[in-house]
């Protein structure tokens, strides 16, 4: 018995593994190693997200939009993260129709305005940037009238400065900024600026005007330097042709092609571009209330014409190419009015009315040869009237009334005018959204007036937070192992016999 207890005691004296101090270092390594990777983990975790917002009121010619855009808070300068998370169709006209009473383009904005005070956290709306940006409708009441133009401006800002957000302005976009910013807008949202790829045009068809936006090689600016924007995004330089055609949004470019049909101011006429069995009776000086007719508008005419529906393709195309210039080009080519134009690049994004009409009409695929486009809207549009109807009893009237005639001048405009051919057209995708955002110039807008674009590419971001902790783990675990290796002469022989001394 006593000879054992002398053994264990020897025992623990030869194996120091049993010693206060050898247990203390070691007890203290493992915690200062848990605490290492505990800091790591605790304190380098993402802190919970805020974010920031920005909102953008597109007061278009025939109506007015409100969007808000969300991005993290102290990720400004970083890529692709804004989004909008809301939109707002302000219900009635866009707002140069309330040239005669512009109070009340004020007001139209309040229901989409209250909106967007509901949707913005309460204590983010005063450093919410608040912008309102008007286009075409908005040129032609300023051709036309420039002091009921500015009018409209003051109430709808008047209207504007009474929510709680840090308002910006509110302004008429010149063509130029409206395709360079709607360019912008789809290659931000596809990441082709912070990558440098190769970038997609743009295409924009709206009430009053439509705009061409693409990167040409061939386009340095020099042949038109007022179709030229150059940007430094991300690092890269882009040397822009944009051109924006006013009267050429489709509800003016309908005017014109009523204003051709009507040039000897008769009392009624059939209409090619209308299903046959649509009859509506028009009037004259509402038909000519718009820079882009009024100089046109046949002496004594009588005060209203019957259109009726002649609904044949062919015919309708001959009227809709009969609004467009091809004669006169001074530069080595052009798209029409004289207008240059570089050779077509690229692939194509167009939305606004490309989007909805195209869509409608089921022509949304472009991979389908353009005399495959033609048939079908030749049938779309001898279908009757009656028949249509019937057809899409849930789609609002005027819309349905004038898909031929939309659908043959999107195909007239794309093809004569800016001269897509089969190939070039297959290059076109017709879009709504991308990601979730609103393609239009919107948000180009916003992201260049907050400066969220950087001419310089930002600095490469540090480690995520994972990889940050892998690291600290492995090394901890790394430094766990050489310690334990470094106490390796001090390790027991517990499979040798105890020595008997
Ligand atoms: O840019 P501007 O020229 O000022 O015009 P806008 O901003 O009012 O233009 P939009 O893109 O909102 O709309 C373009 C056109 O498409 C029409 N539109 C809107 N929704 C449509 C739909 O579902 N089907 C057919 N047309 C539609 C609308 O009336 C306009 O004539």
């Amino acid at each position: 018995m006593s000879a054992q207890r002398v053994d264990n005691r020897e025992m623990k004296e030869k194996n120091p593994w049993q010693t206060p101090v050898t247990i203390i270092i070691t007890v203290i390594g493992v915690i200062a190693i848990v605490a290492l990777v505990t800091v790591a983990v605790l304190q380098n975790r993402p802190l919970p997200q805020k974010y920031k917002y920005g909102i953008v009121l597109d007061a278009g010619s025939s109506h007015t939009a409100l969007y808000i855009y969300e991005w993290p808070a102290e990720k400004d300068n970083n890529t692709g993260r804004v989004e909008q998370t809301h939109s707002c169709k302000v219900k009635g006209p866009g707002i140069s129709s309330y040239a005669h009473d512009p109070l009340k383009a004020g007001e139209s904005l309040r229901v989409c305005m209250q909106e967007a005070e509901q949707r913005v956290p309460g204590k983010r709306h005063q450093e919410t940037p608040l912008y309102l940006g008007a286009t075409a409708g908005m040129r032609l009441l300023n051709i036309e009238n420039s002091s009921a133009s500015d009018e409209v401006l003051k109430a709808v800002e008047s209207a504007l400065q009474k929510f709680p957000f840090s308002y910006q302005g509110a302004r008429i976009l010149s063509g130029q900024e409206e395709g360079a910013f709607g360019w912008v807008t789809v290659n931000y949202l596809d990441d082709r600026l912070t990558q440098g790829l190769d970038t997609t045009g743009a295409l924009d068809l709206g009430g009053a005007s439509t705009q061409i936006s693409f990167v040409s090689e061939k386009f340095d600016g020099s042949e038109s330097p007022s179709n030229s924007v150059t940007f430094r995004l991300y690092g890269n330089d882009y040397n822009l042709y944009t051109h924006s055609f006013l009267c050429y949004g489709k509800d003016q470019a309908l005017r014109m092609t009523l204003a051709q049909q009507t040039q000897s101011g008769q009392a009624s006429i059939l209409d090619p571009c209308f299903n046959t069995g649509y009859t509506v009776m028009k009037n004259y000086s509402v038909l000519y209330d718009s820079p882009c007719v009024s100089d046109r508008k046949p002496q004594n005419a009588p005060a209203t014409f019957n259109q009726t529906g002649k609904g044949n393709f062919t015919e309708c195309q001959e009227v809709v190419k009969s609004v467009f210039n091809f004669t006169h080009c001074k530069y080595s080519q052009c798209s029409f009015n004289g207008v240059f134009q570089p050779l077509l690049q690229g692939p194509f994004g167009a939305f606004s009315a490309y989007y909805f009409v195209m869509n409608f009409l089921n022509l949304t695929d472009t991979s389908i040869p353009l005399k495959a486009v033609e048939d079908k809207l030749n049938s779309f549009c001898s279908t009757p009237w009656n028949q249509i109807k019937q057809q899409h009893p849930d789609v609002k009237v005027k819309y349905l009334a004038e898909y031929c005639f939309s659908g043959t001048y999107i195909l007239t405009l794309l093809t004569e005018g800016y001269k897509f051919d089969q190939t070039s057209y297959s290059n076109i995708k017709f879009i709504k959204k991308i990601k979730g955002s609103d393609a239009g110039w919107t948000l180009g807008y916003m992201l260049n007036l907050t400066n969220m674009i950087p001419a310089e590419a930002p600095d490469s971001p540090p480690l995520p937070h994972a990889g940050y902790v892998s690291i600290v783990t492995i090394m901890a675990v790394l430094l766990f192992i050489l310690f334990i290796v470094s106490l390796r002469p001090l390790w027991p022989r517990c499979s040798k016999q105890p020595q008997i001394v």
